[in-house]
C-alpha cells in the first residue's frame, strides 16, 4: 500500500474495537462544506454553554441541529425538539452533513444510518469531556458517528465499565469515528484540549456526533 501524499486523502477503515472502525481523514477533503454547514447551523442556534445536573458548566460549548437536541441543564440530560434558549426548533440537520454521518456509518459497515440529532461541541484550549457512555438514546443498536475538525485532541475509548483500561486515541482535523454493536455503550472521553492554531478553525476543536435519538435502528 502507498502512503498517501495529502493529509485531506482518506485512508482504509482502521477497526479501534469490536464494532468501532476509525475512519482517519473521511472529512477532511470536504472540509469547506463542513464549515459552511456549521455555520448555518450556529447562526441560528449558537454554541453555547450548558449546566451540568448539580449546576457546574460543561467546559465544551455545545449546540444541535436535526429533529432532536441533546441538552443538559441543573436537573437531568436529555433530548429536546426546542432550543432552549429560544425556545424555537433546532435547525434542520443540513443535507450535506446528513449524508456525509450516512456514508461514513457504511464504509464502517453500518448500513441503513438514519441519524435524527446532531450535537456539536466546540472545544477551546483547556476544554475537555469526562469517560461517560452516550446513552440518551432510544435504541442503543443503532451506531454513533463521530466527526473531528479543527485542532488535535486526544480521545479516550474505553470498556463497558468506568474502571476498563482506556486507551489514548489521536483524533485530527477531518477523523471519523464509527461505533456500534458490542461498544456501542463503550466509555468515552477527551483529554484537555492543547492550545493551538488550526488553518481553518483558529484557537478550537469542531466535534459533531451524529445519534438516533428517537428512532429504532433496523439496518
Ligand atoms: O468530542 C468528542 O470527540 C466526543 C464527544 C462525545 O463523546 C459526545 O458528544 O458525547
Ligand atoms: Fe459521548
Amino acid at each position: 500500500m502507498s502512503l498517501p501524499l495529502f493529509a485531506t486523502e482518506a485512508l482504509p477503515p482502521q477497526p479501534l474495537d469490536a464494532g468501532a472502525v476509525l475512519l482517519r481523514g473521511f472529512a477532511a477533503a470536504r472540509e469547506q462544506e463542513w464549515l459552511q454547514a456549521v455555520g448555518r447551523v450556529t447562526a441560528q442556534a449558537p454554541f453555547r454553554v450548558m449546566t451540568r445536573p448539580g449546576g457546574a458548566p460543561l467546559s465544551v460549548a455545545m449546540t444541535n441541529c436535526g429533529d432532536w437536541g441533546w441538552v443538559s441543564d441543573a436537573q437531568r440530560y436529555r433530548y429536546s425538539s426546542t432550543d432552549p434558549a429560544t425556545g424555537l426548533p433546532w435547525p434542520a440537520m443540513p443535507a450535506f452533513m446528513q449524508a456525509q454521518a450516512v456514508a461514513a456509518a457504511a464504509a464502517a459497515g453500518y448500513p441503513g444510518y438514519a441519524p435524527d440529532a446532531c450535537l456539536m461541541n466546540r472545544y477551546q484550549p483547556g476544554a475537555k469531556m469526562t469517560l461517560h457512555r452516550d446513552e440518551d438514546e432510544m435504541d442503543w443498536s443503532a451506531p454513533i458517528v463521530s466527526v473531528s475538525l479543527g485542532l488535535p485532541c486526544t480521545f479516550l475509548w474505553g470498556g463497558p465499565t468506568r474502571q476498563d483500561p482506556v486507551r489514548r486515541v489521536p483524533l485530527t482535523h477531518g477523523d471519523v469515528l464509527v461505533w456500534g454493536g458490542p461498544t456501542r455503550m463503550a466509555y468515552h472521553g477527551v483529554n484537555p484540549l492543547k492550545a493551538g492554531q488550526h488553518h481553518l478553525l483558529g484557537a478550537q476543536r469542531w466535534n459533531l456526533t451524529f445519534r438516533m435519538a428517537k428512532r429504532y435502528y433496523a439496518a
